[in-house]
């Protein structure tokens, strides 16, 4: 790593751990000019994840190892139609569905962007660790391509680790992004025969923690000053927060549905809308905005989060400007590469919109920096009042609470890194 580059995580570093916990800010309903936004948008916190004790680990924790767990992608033609059989696996995808991610991947002569990402955030994070004086070594294991869980796993076991927090590429809850990673780390375990000799915890979803939520705050900034510099006015501006659509099923299920009121869509969307409101009360409060979904499968008959990401380009009224801001994803993989990149925009000049998408996270330094402070209060057993977390609703749950984001439509699977029932 570059001396500039370390410089600057070092300099993240120390902003993220010692300066002032970022204020809290009250989430207030957007602005009237913020169309569309489904009643109760904004989510009123019942119990706020904080206020739930158990469910935060309050002493300090040794750990061996560090598991960055992703979600794996093909790296040429051959393995285009085996990757995407794993992804699969007994999720009723129509077969045409299939077919046409399978274009997009081939596309791009079979390959996935997302492994290299990931080696590149390897990368970035062990400059951290060590710049943070944190002296863990990093496994990385994907759940759905080569490297495996399967072989971190043993890999880590042979090197005498014992204890692993794992590190999900996903920062909200739902089965998708939070349970089904913990249903494989099980898995892996139980394949390897390893599940009496390694045990894995992992750090709370992160989608409120300051240092994720920066770099899209940075993209918004840039790219409304890049918009009121072709002209547009605010009123005539609109901001897409994009997200993977799920089943609306799942969605209900989903961010501890007991302990909040969350309304349309469950944690999940309400997790989304409160990390977009912060955004937009950062960056430009009356810009209208809106969350919308992409990248919708599964059979026709089963509904999924709505709008569509193309269907909201195409409702815009008086709008001469689209900032779409890929808020559900911390790199630019395929469903940002194809679905935002090459649909979403082309959507955008079919209708005459000036249009930009914002960055994801990639290394920017702030969510490397954001990585090592969830190791670190874990580490640390670190007060639940002094975590960084910008909304109202977290520092989200160490450790998930018993049937957290479970699918009754996939039958119970054992998950760890829980509170057992
Ligand atoms: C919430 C969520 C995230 C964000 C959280 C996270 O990052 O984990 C995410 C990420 C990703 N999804 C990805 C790829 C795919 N997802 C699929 C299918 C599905 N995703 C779902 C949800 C999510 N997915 C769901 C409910 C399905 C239906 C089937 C099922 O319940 O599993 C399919 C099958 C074909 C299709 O249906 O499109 C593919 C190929 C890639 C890799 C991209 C690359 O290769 O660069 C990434 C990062
Ligand atoms: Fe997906």
């Amino acid at each position: 790593m570059g001396g500039e580059l370390l410089e600057q995580v070092q300099q993240q570093q120390a902003q993220s751990t010692q300066a002032e916990p970022a204020p809290r800010r009250e989430l207030k309903p957007p602005a009237a000019t913020s169309v569309r936004l489904e009643e109760g948008a904004v989510v009123a916190s019942a119990t706020p994840a904080a206020q739930s004790g158990p469910a935060h680990v309050l002493e300090p924790t040794r750990y061996d190892a560090v598991l960055l767990s992703g979600f794996g992608g093909p790296e040429g033609q051959d393995d285009v139609i085996p990757f995407l059989r794993n992804v699969t696996r007994g999720r009723g995808i129509p077969d045409e569905r299939l077919e046409e991610v399978s274009h997009h991947y081939r596309h791009f002569g079979g390959v996935s962007p997302i492994n290299d990402q990931n080696r590149a955030l390897l990368e970035a994070m062990r400059g951290a660790f060590a710049a943070a004086g944190l002296d863990l070594p990093i496994y990385w294991g994907n759940r759905n391509w080569a490297p495996y869980l399967d072989e971190a796993l043993e890999q880590a076991a042979a090197d005498g680790v014992r204890t692993m927090l794992a590190i999900p590429t996903s920062a909200y809850s739902s089965y998708s992004s939070c349970r089904q990673y913990r249903e494989d780390w099980a898995d892996a375990l139980e394949a390897t025969g390893l599940q009496d000799t390694i045990r894995i915890d992992k750090v709370r979803q992160f989608f409120d923690h300051p240092g994720f939520v920066q770099p899209f705050i940075e993209g918004v900034e840039a790219a409304v000053a890049e918009a009121r510099g072709a002209g547009h006015a605010d009123d005539a501006i609109e901001v897409l927060f994009a997200t993977h659509s799920i089943p609306t099923a799942d969605a209900e299920r989903s961010g501890a549905p007991d302990l909040f009121a969350w309304g349309e869509g469950g944690g999940y969307a309400g997790q989304h809308r409160a990390v977009a409101t912060y955004v937009m009360q950062q960056v430009a409060p009356d810009i209208a905005w809106q969350l919308v979904y992409q990248s919708r499968s599964g059979p026709p008959t089963q509904p999924w989060l709505e709008p569509d990401v193309n269907d909201a380009i195409e409702g815009l009224e008086g709008r001469t400007a689209v900032l779409i801001v890929p808020l559900g994803f911390v790199s630019d993989h395929m469903e940002v590469m194809w679905d935002l990149d090459e649909e979403a925009l082309e959507t955008a000049e079919q209708q005459g919109l000036w249009a930009r998408r914002t960055p994801t996270p990639g290394t920017h330094p702030a969510y490397v920096g954001a990585l090592v402070d969830l190791v670190q209060e874990r580490l640390e057993g670190r007060p639940v009042e002094q975590r960084g977390s910008v909304t109202d609703l977290g520092p989200w749950f160490d450790t998930c609470r018993p049937g957290c984001c479970e699918n009754p439509r996939l039958g119970f699977k054992p998950a760890i890194a829980g509170v057992q029932p």
